[in-house]
């Protein structure tokens, strides 16, 4: 079966600095990988990588096997959709105008489309959103801001996700929500990849984690096999209990000196 998206032997180097290390990367529909590893171990830039936002210093990179840098902006867009990191918002639009963005390499932007505006309210309930549709974005809170992002991304309907920390700034209740919905797209038959800084979650919640270290993966696989006390240990440089309840990793994280 053909990789959803697939990097090959990436490096990327800035000047001398090695940011990444002959990385490859495969995802296939249906898997939602959680990209997890300490702060500068070269997550964000492997997926601006994988969204063809950055070009590798060596290595190629597919998306259905078509390398990425040969598609136009809108057959990637058509294909992938991006949440970048940086949330912040400089001009005067509605969230539901930002959601729409995400139908832009449909033609939203040239017509009035059925389908374009059932994208976009699906997608604005989906990241629970729909209420504050009508706000200008720069009077919602970080998180509802965050949401409307979210929403920007789903609207897109591609078959590959890559969120970068789609988790952060989100209360407890919506962080469980956000998670559940991205596995939900992965089991209909997307591939997702996330960012993500919360452990316990991507272990609840992701089919497969790919742990980044200094620019190199350093495990991938099953988050039961993946994320045990000495990887944990070894990367984060945390303490870790980690117990199982009905199948689910239930992890308890301490600094290592305490
Ligand atoms: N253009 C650049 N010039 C210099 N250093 C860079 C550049 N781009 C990235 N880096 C460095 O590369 C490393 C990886 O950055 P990246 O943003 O990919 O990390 P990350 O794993 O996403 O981190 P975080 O968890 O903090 O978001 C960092 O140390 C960063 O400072």
């Amino acid at each position: 079966m053909t990789a959803l998206l697939s990097l090959e032997n990436i490096t990327y180097r800035v000047g001398e600095r090695v940011i990444l290390e002959n990385t490859s990367l495969r995802i296939s529909a249906g898997e939602f990988i959680g990209l997890i590893g300490p702060n500068g171990a070269g997550k964000s830039t492997l997926l601006r990588i994988a969204a063809g936002l950055q070009r590798p210093s060596a290595g190629s990179n597919f998306i259905n096997g078509v390398l990425t840098n040969t598609l136009s902006q809108s057959e990637r867009a058509r294909r992938l959709a991006w949440l970048p990191q940086a949330r912040e918002i400089a001009w005067a639009m509605t969230a539901r105008e930002i959601v729409t963005l995400g139908r832009f390499a449909w033609g939203a932007a040239q017509r009035d489309n059925a389908g374009d505006i059932a994208a976009v309210t699906q997608a604005l309930e989906e990241a629970v959103a729909a209420d504050f549709a009508d706000r200008l974005a720069h009077t919602l809170s970080g998180g509802e801001l965050a949401r409307v992002h979210l929403a920007r991304l789903l609207a897109g309907q591609t078959p590959v996700i890559l969120a970068d920390e789609p988790v952060a700034a989100l209360d407890p209740a919506h962080q469980l929500s956000v998670m559940k919905l991205l596995r939900a797209k992965a089991d209909e038959g997307r591939a997702v990849i996330a960012a993500l800084h919360e452990v316990p979650l991507a272990a609840r919640y992701c089919t497969r984690i790919v742990i980044l270290n200094k620019g190199r993966i350093v495990a991938d696989g099953a988050p039961a096999d993946v994320i045990t006390p000495a990887a944990l240990r070894d990367v984060f440089a945390v303490t870790a209990k980690i117990g199982s309840v009905n199948g689910t990793l239930r992890i308890h994280l301490d600094p290592l000196s305490g």
